[in-house]
């Protein structure tokens, strides 16, 4: 952004600052013909000291209301009144605006004001260009995620260093937080990304291909599905579908433990379970669950028995088979692992997201790959419940904690912020906001995100299809965006009502035409019978 010159004369005025104003908001009169927009960008003049420098800066702000009045026309004027100020043309409209300060820019950082602007200083329009400057970062660091709301012609960035505390989606269902995270996607992998999709609904799984499915636009995408799964779309669908499996003899006895619920103190089960799998494992290298449960059955050990009740739970799992899917194949530089979890129930989801995520962390703690990895939990709420324990939420909160520091990042996207564990929202710093009308939601997202204002809060019912408010560290300043079109084809995209009852109309059409030939042949039958 500038700093100010005579170059003040090229920008659009719009009006004077009035009233009372503080050094975070001001009001301004909105000078005649002209009518901003909510949400547009002004900029006023200002002096700043930095660095113990006294300096003349361009301060940024966002209309956050604007107020129409009439000086003659007050709320209790009677309407015999109001009818003769109108018929005399006197009515005079005024626009009064409110702004909310968003800074100022320095050295490519954005330092808020100390100084309140003052009454009687020039508001004028920002110019696209130095809209452009605040909302951009470097080639290779900079995600083009989608324009402002307020001004079609100015792009706007994400940097990816500001994944490094995770970031959250977060909105109502259908107000497109898949969508939106696709679009992430696509600039994560431009960038060279590893990426994890943990996909519940089969949102993700054409990510490779355009948005007809006709052509594909990322190479190195890979959906894996359990042995079992039969998954939301049909592998001729989606193309390409590889298997998901772990061979029971590589579980380790914690993990044994871990996923049957059993309880550390309960050291008699332990001792039966790793007994029969000493034995076992003395026998063949390539053990299954059904080998152990029969080993227990077969066991005069109560506690064999007692066993039983809690390895029987792991048959619900389905994903054991003849050899375990090395984690190596999620873990490729510049590349998009797709975890199809769609028609599997939630236990299921739970195991594998938590194998697969305690894995790929492992992975990074240990130094084995060298890479960062960034893991997108669709539907998080399912994996991380508030006051709910399951298997995944453990490796989830740790990568939330720690996960930066080996370079670890979450996305989570969800449309119930507040039945998700609140420490791993709040661990979260950067937040996409959509369309949200729930109080109760809109309540999680204020205690989770401090950048998240009142303001912020007002507006989000008022948000279209596609439109977010992004804040925290992934940009220098709050904004509104309009989330920009996919170049990759959605997997949840809702379907066309009037385009799917049409073919209804015509399947029962057939259906009749059918039923009535069925009949006339019956009749024509019986007819010949009569006949002869
Ligand atoms: N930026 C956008 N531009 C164009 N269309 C969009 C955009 N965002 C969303 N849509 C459309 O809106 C619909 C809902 O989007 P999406 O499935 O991403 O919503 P969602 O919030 O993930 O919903 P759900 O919670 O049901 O999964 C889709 O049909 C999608 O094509």
């Amino acid at each position: 952004m500038p700093e100010i010159t005579e170059e003040l004369g090229s920008f659009e005025k719009i009006g004077v600052v009035t009233g009372e104003s503080t050094h975070v908001e001001f009001y301004f009169a909105v000078e005649d013909e002209k009518m901003p927009q909510v949400w547009d960008y002004v900029v006023v003049p200002s002096n700043e000291l930095i660095d113990g420098e006294e300096k003349r800066v361009l301060v940024l702000g966002q209309i956050t209301s604007i107020i129409a009045y009439s000086p003659g026309l007050t709320e209790y004027v009677p309407y015999s009144v109001a009818e003769k100020l109108k018929e005399a043309e006197i009515i005079e409209p005024r626009n009064l605006a409110k702004v909310k300060i968003l800074g100022f820019l320095h050295n490519g950082t954005v330092l808020m004001p100390r100084r309140t602007i003052y009454p009687g200083t020039y508001v004028y329009l920002a110019p696209d260009d130095i809209l452009t400057e605040v909302y951009s970062y470097p080639e290779e660091e900079g995600l083009y995620i989608g324009n402002l709301i307020t001004r079609p012609s100015v792009k706007v960035n994400l940097t990816i260093r500001g994944f490094r505390r995770h970031l959250a989606i977060l909105a109502q269902t259908g107000a497109g937080k898949s969508y939106t995270a696709g679009v992430l996607l696509e600039e994560l992998y431009k960038k060279g990304a590893t990426v994890i999709v943990l996909d519940p609904h089969a949102d993700y799984v054409f990510i490779s291909k355009d948005p007809e499915g006709k052509k594909k636009v990322l190479k190195r995408v890979r959906v894996f599905r359990t042995l079992e799964s039969t998954g939301r779309y049909t592998k001729e669908e989606i193309g390409h579908v590889e298997t998901f499996e772990i061979k029971f003899a590589d579980l380790s006895l914690e993990e044994i433990f871990t996923i049957a619920g059993i309880n550390e103190n309960w050291t008699n089960i332990m001792k039966a379970i790793e007994d029969a799998l000493e034995r076992l494992k003395n026998s063949s290298k390539n053990y299954t669950l059904d080998d152990l449960i029969t080993a227990l059955q077969t066991s005069d050990n109560n506690n064999a028995l007692r066993a039983l009740t809690y390895i029987k739970r792991l048959k619900k799992l389905k994903v054991f088979g003849d050899s375990t899917t090395p984690i190596g194949e999620f873990l490729q530089p510049q590349s998009i692992a797709v975890m199809d979890l769609s028609g599997l129930n939630d236990n299921v989801a739970d195991y594998i997201a938590y194998k697969i995520l305690s894995e790929a962390y492992n992975q990074r703690e240990s130094g084995k790959y060298e890479y960062p990895i960034f893991i997108l939990i669709e539907e998080a709420h399912r994996f991380i419940p508030k006051n709910q324990n399951t298997l995944s939420k453990r490796i989830v909160k740790k990568i939330a904690a720690e996960g930066r520091k080996f370079g670890v990042f979450l996305i989570l996207v969800t449309q119930r912020p507040q039945k998700i564990d609140s420490d791993v929202l709040s661990q979260c710093n950067s937040q996409i906001i959509m369309r949200m009308t729930n109080p109760e939601d809109q309540k999680a997202v204020r205690m989770s995100a401090e950048q998240v204002s009142e303001d912020l809060l007002r507006d989000l019912p008022g948000l279209n299809v596609g439109e977010a408010i992004i804040v925290g560290e992934v940009t220098k300043m709050p904004v509104m965006v309009k989330i920009r079109k996919r170049m990759t084809k959605e997997g949840g995209a809702d379907i066309d009502i009037v385009a799917k009852l049409r073919e209804a109309m015509k399947a029962a059409e057939e259906y009749e035409k059918n039923l009535d030939n069925v009949i006339r042949e019956e009749l024509e039958k019986i007819k010949s019978i009569v006949e002869v």
